[in-house]
């Protein structure tokens, strides 16, 4: 007797708990306040409360191993014992050996941390050589799904498939030049058969296992690679049933070829990839399988049109024999709980599906599938007609050419030369400055009522005030008024602006313990006020030298927000650029000669398949110039880049035509140059010479190093002087002796100039 898939599940729901309580509870672990013992204990109390919140509102398949003390993909390399053998050395305990792999220690650098596909979620790369020994480790798996059983929950375990786990990973320090984590794919689904059978004898019915990587352009070998793994999976005799999910895309050759294996449910996510749905039907009958069908889009926060996702819920009945319903995606990428913004505008919060609401829309679409769509809740109601703003379409329908043009590079070049007076190799820094415990507090007590707005702009202009007072004694050229006054980067242009609305608690996991509260896009944008001009003009009035205005870009904006999806992406853009102009042309107009828009997600909004992508980027550095080309040939526009292997994207980062752009360099040994030259980039350029990632202070003698290999690379008349990236999460202990390093730094090297 087999078990069904059954009507409904979710691919992933969020683990950080409805006020953060994972967050506290590892933090208070790192600090020492509490021990692994009360760790566990919190961790279990949380797995239960998910467990009881999803059986409870009806679903019918419950996943577990959900739950993740830092990341899913670093479970997944433990699952397999896939540590490296750097971190088995430190000789801790299981615990800690997995937080020094997600966090580092005094010795050892983390394992590296990078964008999960186009999200705003990070995964912990694994490392993967040719003598990686993988064994099974189904303790976690096992141990969460004997603990829902024990509450009564016959839970579904889920981890990152065979395939996509080694197609994320990457080679191992000491691996051979090309050796390639999947050539070791034979090998880990050896290792995934011993958890399998293990999970078996547990009595598992069902086990998910995740394959996104294939909604992303593969090779014939790769999607071969893929149909072997399962037809291997597959045969295994004492295994689980097999539910293969994929989201965020289209699995195009990938489907055929998954749905030629012996796996008995295939998900799709019908959200981010309709043509799922076409792609299926061609592939002809699927007896005996089920399809879980990702309506419920797991990745933004708009209520689901019911009607239209059980059509094409109908649809796949006539395909497939068995048709679940499920989010399109793990439920990670959006808060918890609806119920948690009781001030949210009502025509707003009418709208909007959280985590918690999205299981409920799950369910009552499952129960539509089955018993017609006469069960299902009223429509959502339509936008109220106040969303739009007819002066801000008026004002991007006027637009021409010449607003996204500045005059040539060298014209500018001589007009910033002479305004600015700059020595060569001008020190800089990113922006922000420690983010203290002092400011948040300040912050807290504003939000309660306890600071009125008086005494918080006080507190924030005596932060500036430091924070430039502090730069002047460093000696750096230009100056920053170091973001005391932003919660987020993001955040605090969405509490501005108009069309977006701010949550108060719709936190999302960013990585590890770091959360943030993306700001909901909900109407045409607008810029009520200015938003930064009074800050950075005070800054500005306690020094000489210039001081940089600090905006975040277009494309950054709408990547670290909830998006509307009733028009295209490129509009949205264009109305964020629209504002930041204006906001631009008023920092101008208060004595700032240099403004730098940061587009920190330039990369991460790249669509995953290559004809997908050229659109993308001519839409992106539009907007980017839109928002940057109001201003005077003598004010300098910088922009800033980080968080990202920036490969694929050096051409549009030169289209971009900033007169300087900061880049994420250190680790990567400043070969970034190289490639920038490459693309054609000749303007100025800042190296970052320092990483501000890692909590070690970098000596003189390093940064002279890394200066060296960039005077190299780029004519000394083009090239500055910064860390990778803003300081907001170091401390003064650590940020000044590493700036007072890097100003030496420079003059070190502007002496060998002549
Ligand atoms: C640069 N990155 C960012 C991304 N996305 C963004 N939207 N913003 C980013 O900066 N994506 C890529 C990377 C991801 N990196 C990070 C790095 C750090 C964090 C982080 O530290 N998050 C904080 C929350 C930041 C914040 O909102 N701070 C608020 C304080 C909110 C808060 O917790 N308040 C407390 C009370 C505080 C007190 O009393 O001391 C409370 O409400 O309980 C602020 O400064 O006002 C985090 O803690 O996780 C995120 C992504
Ligand atoms: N200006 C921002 C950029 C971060 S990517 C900062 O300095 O924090
Ligand atoms: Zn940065």
């Amino acid at each position: 007797m087999t078990t069904p898939f059954g009507q409904s599940t979710v691919l992933g729901y969020p683990r950080i708990g409805p006020d953060r309580e994972l967050k506290r509870a590892v933090e208070a672990y790192w600090a020492g306040g509490i021990d692994a013992a009360e760790l566990h204990d919190r961790a279990a109390r949380l797995r239960a409360a998910v467990w009881r919140t999803l059986r409870d509102a009806g679903l019918a398949s419950v996943p577990s191993n959900t739950f993740s003390f830092y990341d899913h993909v670093l479970d997944t390399a433990v699952a397999v014992d896939a540590v490296p053998d750097r971190f088995r050395r430190l000789g801790l305990s299981e615990l800690d050996t997995y937080f020094a792999m997600a966090r580092g220690t005094a010795a050892e650098p983390a394992l590296e941390l990078t964008k999960w596909f186009a999200t705003n979620y990070h995964y912990l790369v694994p490392e993967i050589g040719p003598d990686t020994a993988f064994t099974a480790r189904p303790d976690k798996p096992l141990r969460e799904y004997t603990e829902a059983a024990a509450l009564g929950i016959t839970t579904r375990p889920v981890l990152v498939g065979p395939a996509t786990f080694l197609l994320l990973a990457k080679p191992a320090p000491d691996a051979p030049e090309g050796f390639r984590p999947v050539d070791r794919l034979d090998d880990l689904v050896d290792a995934y058969a011993d958890i399998l059978g293990a999970l078996a004898d547990a009595g598992v019915p069902w086990v998910q296992l995740d394959e996104p990587a294939y909604v992303a352009d593969r090779d014939a070998a790769e999607i071969d690679a893929l149909r072997a793994a399962y037809d291997r999976i597959g045969a295994l005799h004492h295994r689980p049933r097999l539910f293969v999910a994929s989201y965020f895309g289209e699995l195009g050759d990938a489907l055929p070829a998954l749905l030629a294996t012996p796996v008995e449910a295939v998900g799709l996510d019908l959200v981010a990839g309709p043509g799922n749905l076409a792609r299926l039907a061609a592939a002809g009958p699927i007896p005996g399988r089920t399809v879980v069908a990702g309506l419920v889009d797991g990745h933004n926060v708009w209520r689901t049109d019911l009607r239209a996702a059980a059509a094409t819920g109908a649809a796949l009945t006539s395909l497939a024999d068995h048709v679940s319903v499920a989010t399109s995606c793990s439920l990670l990428h959006v808060p918890v709980d609806l119920a948690a913004e009781p001030d949210l505008d009502p025509d707003l919060r009418a709208r909007l599906a959280f985590a918690r609401q999205k299981v409920d829309e799950v369910v009552a679409l499952g129960r539509a599938l089955r018993d017609g769509v006469g069960t299902l809740p009223a429509p959502v109601p339509p936008a109220p007609a106040a969303w739009r703003d007819d002066t801000v379409r008026a004002r991007l329908a006027d637009l021409g050419d010449e607003h996204t043009r500045r005059a040539p590079y060298a014209e500018r070049a001589a007009a910033q030369r002479a305004r600015l007076g700059l020595p060569p190799l001008p020190t800089t820094t990113i922006g922000s400055f420690p983010q203290t415990d002092e400011l948040r507090r300040a912050r807290a007590a504003h939000r309660a009522g306890r600071l009125d707005d008086a005494g918080y702009a006080d507190r924030m202009r005596a932060e500036i005030a430091h924070v430039v007072a502090v730069q002047e004694r460093l000696g750096l050229d230009v100056l920053v008024h170091g973001e005391p006054e932003r919660n987020d980067m993001v955040q605090y242009f969405g509490e501005q602006l108009g069309g977006f609305a701010a949550t108060v608690n719709g936190w999302v996991q960013s990585y590890g313990s770091r959360c943030v509260r993306p700001p909901v896009i909900h109407g045409d944008v607008t810029r009520p006020a200015p938003m930064t001009v009074d800050w950075s003009r005070y800054a500005q009035s306690l020094t000489g030298r210039p001081v940089k205005g600090m905006l975040t870009g277009p494309v950054t904006i709408l990547a670290w927000s909830f998006i509307r999806t009733d028009q295209p992406l490129a509009d949205t853009a264009d109305q964020v650029a629209l504002a930041l102009r204006d906001e631009i042309r008023d920092l101008e107009a208060a004595g700032i000669r240099i403004v730098q828009v940061d587009e920190p997600a330039l990369r991460e909004l790249l669509p995953l398949r290559a004809a997908d992508q050229p659109a993308y980027l001519n839409w992106a550095v539009t907007a980017f110039r839109l928002a940057t080309s109001g201003v005077a040939d003598a004010t300098q526009i910088h922009t800033h880049l980080c968080y990202s292997e920036f490969g694929e994207v050096l051409p549009a980062i030169d289209a971009l035509d900033a007169d300087v752009t900061s880049i994420e360099a250190s680790r990567s040994k400043m070969e970034i140059l190289d490639d920038l030259r490459a693309a054609g980039y000749g303007r100025g350029v800042g190296p970052g010479v320092y990483d501000i990632h890692s909590p070690r202070v970098p000596d003189q003698a390093e940064i002279t190093e890394a200066l060296c290999r960039a005077v190299a690379a780029v004519p000394a008349d083009r090239l500055w002087v910064n860390p990778d990236c803003g300081l907001k999460t170091r401390g003064y202990a650590e940020i000044e002796p590493a700036l007072r390093h890097l100003v030496a730094a420079a003059a070190q090297i502007r002496a060998t100039l002549g």
